[in-house]
């Protein structure tokens, strides 16, 4: 038995990151994918990694980037994120751990995909939406993941205060991963992406830890 973690994704201020380490963030994901509207530049990592507090996990989330990007990263991360089409073999060749993301479109053979990412050391399982890498706020149907992958399933995509604990209590996954759905809001709803809103993440966490009490996980690392 233990807690469902939680990964904050999508961190580009540094009170972003004092107000989700306040309420129990396990790990926090900056986005160097200059494609994204929560993106960082590579220079301003080292200044927002400085934030982080011990024994929380600073995660680089990297969208099919060269070698030389993914290396000068390094020094300021302490796990790195896949999230495009790399291989096993160009993710496994970084000194650091790595997990997977993998966008749950139709025809996706997980239990391939698990054997092909033996490496990893957990797979972030995501939304697909056609052109878009990740952060579509968008949920997909939780019953394709099987009970037992047989790697730590971190669980992505379209999560929210509100369905959190639903999410937790059908997938029942060693981790769950929010950006928009702890985003502020424009004036019409939508996210404003890169800006965390305290309540949203406050509330986020609350259900998680509260939902996750007694879950118990199928794979832990
Ligand atoms: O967040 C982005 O903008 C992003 C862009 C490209 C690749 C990945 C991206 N985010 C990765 C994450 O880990 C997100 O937290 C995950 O996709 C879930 O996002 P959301 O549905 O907004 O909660």
């Amino acid at each position: 038995m233990s807690q469902v973690r939680i990964k904050i994704c999508g961190m580009t201020r540094r009170e972003d990151i004092h107000a989700a380490v306040a309420c129990g963030a396990d790990a926090l994901g900056f986005v160097l994918w200059p494609g994204s509207g929560r993106a960082i530049e590579p220079a301003r990592l080292a200044a927002l990694s400085a934030e982080v507090a011990p024994f929380v996990t600073r995660v680089g989330l990297f969208v099919d980037a060269d070698a030389a990007s993914v290396e000068a990263a390094l020094p300021y991360l302490d796990l790195l994120q896949f999230h495009g089409d790399e291989s096993p073999e160009f993710c496994a060749r970084f000194a650091k751990p790595w997990i997977k993301a993998l966008r749950m479109r139709d025809g996706l053979d997980l239990e391939q995909a698990v054997r092909r990412y033996a490496g990893a050391g957990a797979l972030l399982l995501d939304a697909y939406r056609p052109g878009v890498p990740g952060g579509t706020g968008e949920t997909f149907d939780w019953s394709r993941i099987p009970g037992d992958l047989g790697k730590p399933v971190i669980l992505a995509g379209g999560l929210t205060p509100d369905n959190v604990a639903t999410a937790i209590a059908r997938v029942a996954p060693y981790a769950v991963d929010v950006s928009g759905g702890v985003e502020a809001r424009a004036d019409g709803g939508a996210p404003r992406h890169g800006i965390k809103d305290p309540a949203r993440l406050r509330a986020f966490c609350h259900h998680v830890r509260a939902a996750g009490a007694t879950t118990i996980h199928a794979a832990t690392p």
